[in-house]
């Protein structure tokens, strides 16, 4: 299953306080536990705080160091958590593909999307038919119609109640409430780019560690931005390290 590099033990060192604390964890048994999962935001972005091209589209910004960087990451965590935009725009396989990772070791992939939007035929269900990934669970909103078709084969879905304004919402609380009932108690949350400004503007205290790759490119105005509405303060706790052309800064959110 592995596509990517491993790590130096300098690598694995620098990213050490940032992983969940007892590192991999797999007994995703139901009601485990009320307490929230630790909670990392990870993403890359580019010079200019850009995290794809255009809307609707896949860049890769990472390169093959912090490539491995984010699939460590993933063996790391119980859980991988995108958007439905990113689902769509992406077509992500969501697996861990580190050295040495099995089918056992793999992270749930979860789907916000409340309005089951996500068709059901994408590479995260393909690897899933060839036992490389778990199955996903996608976080629909309470009576939608549209989540009927969803659940059969290959995804699982789970339902949420969701606040109505313009667009459907679910509160972050309920959402990481929702995975720690089904035992998941590391969950990495990496985008897309409303989930990273939403999270970033108004639900730090949920984060327990932020992991960013910067990339050396520039996308330029028309690009996606991570870049929360409101200025957020400084990160503490942080450190930078160079993996291949690639910086990535870990920091936490002060509370
Ligand atoms: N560089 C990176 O690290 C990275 C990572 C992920 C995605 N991306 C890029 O980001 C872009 C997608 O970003 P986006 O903002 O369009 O989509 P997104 O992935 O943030 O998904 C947005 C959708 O998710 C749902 N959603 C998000 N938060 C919700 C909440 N609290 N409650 C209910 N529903 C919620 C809504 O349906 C919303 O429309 C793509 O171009 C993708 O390539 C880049
Ligand atoms: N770390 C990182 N570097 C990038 O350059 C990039 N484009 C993403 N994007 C994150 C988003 O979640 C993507 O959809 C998945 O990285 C794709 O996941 P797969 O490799 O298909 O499993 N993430």
């Amino acid at each position: 299953m592995s596509e990517t590099l491993s790590l130096s033990s300098e690598d694995l060192a620098f990213l050490g306080p940032y992983i969940p604390p007892s590192g991999p964890q797999h007994s995703q048994e139901p009601n485990a536990s009320s307490k929230l999962p630790f909670t990392s935001l990870t993403y890359a972005c580019s010079l200019d705080g850009r995290i794809s091209l255009a809307p609707g589209t896949r860049t890769a910004l990472s390169g093959p160091e912090s490539k491995s960087l984010t699939h460590y990451l993933r063996l790391h965590h119980d859980a991988i958590l995108v958007g439905v935009g990113t689902a769509i725009a992406d077509n992500p396989s969501l697996n861990c593909r580190y050295p040495g990772a099995a089918l056992e070791d793999q992270p749930r992939p979860v789907i916000v999307d409340p309005r089951a939007r996500w068709g059901r035929d994408g590479e995260v269900v393909r690897l899933v038919g060839e036992g490389k990934g778990l199955e996903p669970w996608v976080l629909v909103g309470k009576g939608v119609k549209e989540a009927a078709g969803l659940g059969s084969g290959r995804v699982e879905v789970l339902t949420l109640d969701a606040a109505m304004a313009e667009s459907p919402h679910f509160a972050w609380r309920d959402v990481l409430k929702s995975l720690a009932m089904r035992g998941i108690r590391s969950v990495m949350i990496e985008g897309g780019a409303s989930v990273i400004n939403d999270l970033l503007a108004n639900e730090r205290d949920l984060i327990d560690a932020v992991i960013v790759t910067v990339a050396p490119t520039w996308l330029g105005e028309g690009a996606v931005a991570a870049s929360p509405a409101k200025s957020v303060a400084a990160m503490t706790d942080v450190k930078w390290r160079q993996f291949g052309a690639d910086a990535v800064v870990c920091g936490r959110l002060p509370k």
